[in-house]
């Protein structure tokens, strides 16, 4: 492929108009793509719906590009729908702008290192709040685990305190994500930039799905970024509020003569927040740990030898519990959430080896094909935590960074992420095993259950017999073990 004399990377042939759309495995992108670097290399063109885009296959040239060169690689691509999504708001949206710098200072403030740190005694006791809600109903584990992740977010954003059952402001806002990712999903995202003539037809017409979506869509985001930002606002002015990010915000930021700008930047910001992937990746970690019994079993006698099982892991254990940290870093990779992080996009033309990229191509970070390189990874579709493991036996320095993306744009919430991650899975492997389900016959079978579509990628409805570790665990004992733990 020419541009003038220049050479655009390699890659598919495709048809004038689809480009290479009807080559690509619609439910899993990711996958057609990983498939393409065996006959075209580390980075790739292609044309998908008139939409030219570079695939970055491996995290050498991944981080080559949009780390080395961020000045070039950090923008996003346009997306003309946002507003009518209603996802203006969406920090992970913006263009490499004032705006963009705005939002990632008031995250940065927040969820860096040192200070997401002060966030570890929320985010155990948010914890134990789960091991509690699976006790009373193991059946309910999934939702369990979706409102730790978003309770978790709640109190540190807003300094809400979420009601463990049917809290108005938690329902709003898994509402509106529920429906915010499938409308903002990339192909959907493609599909309205080529035909955006779908957002104008009639919510009654058939086939205009699209619009009613995005019609709601913008209704639930209007909920989700406004009302736990009022109430958070109302706390920070009345001296009520204990740390959060809203109130940090207005502590710490001068905002001289741009009050509106400021606020508009904070609640947009805030409600970013619940893009966080980490109840779906959790729900991996379930299904890694149904599949690989000896993962579990090894993992729990570790927990077990060095904590024993009158309290329960605390964040000073970290450093004590390798395997554990194998785990967790083996989830990041086994299935990334985000196979194909989020599009970055150029804002100017650049040459990578004998490689021409133009300026205004989306790029994409094919995560998954990073999680499947077999000279790191070998066999890489097995759950194994033993490839972190040096042959000292000491844990290697591959921490899985790249499942949280590159260069500027990479994830904010990263170290936080890692910490309720972390806390999470020790808390679970502490106190139950994770079983497969059982047939008619009482034997146990795979569990039958699909993935979703889409930007991310988890089990939708993962069955799973969640057992107690130790039989006879009562609500009042598992309070007890709690109290002795803290
Ligand atoms: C396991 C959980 C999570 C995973 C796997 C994850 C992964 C990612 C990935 C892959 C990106 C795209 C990076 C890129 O463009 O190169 C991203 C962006 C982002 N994440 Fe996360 N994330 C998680 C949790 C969180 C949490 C807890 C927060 C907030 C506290 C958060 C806030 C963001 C924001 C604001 C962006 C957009 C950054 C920008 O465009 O500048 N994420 N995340």
């Amino acid at each position: 492929k020419r541009t003038s004399n220049l050479s655009l990377p390699p890659g598919p042939k495709g048809l004038p108009v689809l480009g290479n759309l009807l080559d690509l495995d619609g439910r899993q992108p990711w996958i057609t793509f990983t498939q393409w670097a065996s006959t075209h290399g580390n980075i790739i063109y292609c044309r998908l719906l008139g939409l030219p885009v570079v695939v970055l296959q491996s995290q050498e040239v991944a981080k080559a590009l949009l780390e080395n060169r961020s000045s070039i690689y950090s923008d996003r691509p346009p997306i003309s729908t946002r507003k009518a999504i209603g996802s203006e708001f969406n920090t992970a949206q913006l263009r490499y702008s004032d705006e963009w710098r705005l939002h990632r200072r008031i995250f940065h403030q927040s969820f860096r290192p040192e200070a997401a740190d002060a966030y570890l005694p929320t985010q155990l006791h948010k914890a134990h709040q789960l091991l509690q809600g699976i006790i009373e109903t193991p059946e309910r584990y999934q939702r369990h685990i979706e409102l730790f992740a978003s309770s978790v977010i709640m109190s540190a954003v807003y300094d809400y305190d979420a009601k463990p059952k049917d809290d108005p402001l938690l329902l709003a806002a898994d509402k509106a994500i529920k429906v915010f990712v499938e409308v903002a999903s990339t192909r959907t995202a493609i599909i309205l930039e080529t035909f955006p003539f779908l957002l104008k037809l009639p919510a009654w017409f058939p086939g205009a799905s699209l619009k009613r979506l995005a019609i709601q869509s913008q209704k639930n985001s209007a909920a989700m970024v406004d009302i736990p930002f009022r109430y958070a606002r109302e706390r920070v002015m009345t001296a009520t509020s204990n740390r959060c990010m809203i109130s940090e915000s207005y502590e710490r930021i001068d905002v001289q003569n741009n009050a509106d700008e400021f606020e508009l930047a904070l609640k947009s910001s805030s409600a970013t927040a619940f893009i966080d992937q980490t109840a779906s990746t959790l729900i991996i970690f379930v299904l890694g740990m149904m599949l690989s019994p000896n993962a579990q079993k090894r993992a729990q006698a570790e927990i077990d030898a060095v904590i024993g099982t009158e309290r329960l892991p605390t964040f000073e254990d970290r450093s004590s519990l390798p395997y554990v940290e194998a785990v967790l870093r083996e989830t990041l990779r086994w299935h990334p959430v985000f196979p194909l992080g989020l599009p970055h996009y150029t804002s100017d033309s650049d040459m990578y080896n004998e490689h021409y990229i133009p300026k205004g191509v989306m790029v994409v970070a094919n995560i998954w094909a990073m999680s499947r390189d077999e000279a790191k990874y070998p066999n890489p579709n097995d759950f194994n935590p033993d490839r972190f493991f040096m042959p000292d036996g000491q844990l290697n320095d591959d921490t899985v960074d790249f499942s949280f993306g590159f260069g500027r744009r990479i994830c904010t919430g990263k170290h936080f992420a890692n910490a309720s991650l972390w806390i999470a899975i020790v808390s679970l492997l502490a106190t139950f095993r994770f079983m497969k389900p059982l047939d008619d016959d009482g034997k146990e079978v795979d569990p039958i259950f699909e993935w979703t579509t889409g930007i991310v990628s988890h089990p939708v409805s993962l069955p799973c017999r969640v057992l107690s570790r130790h039989p006879g665990t009562t609500t009042e004992k598992l309070s007890d073990i709690i109290e002795l733990s803290v």
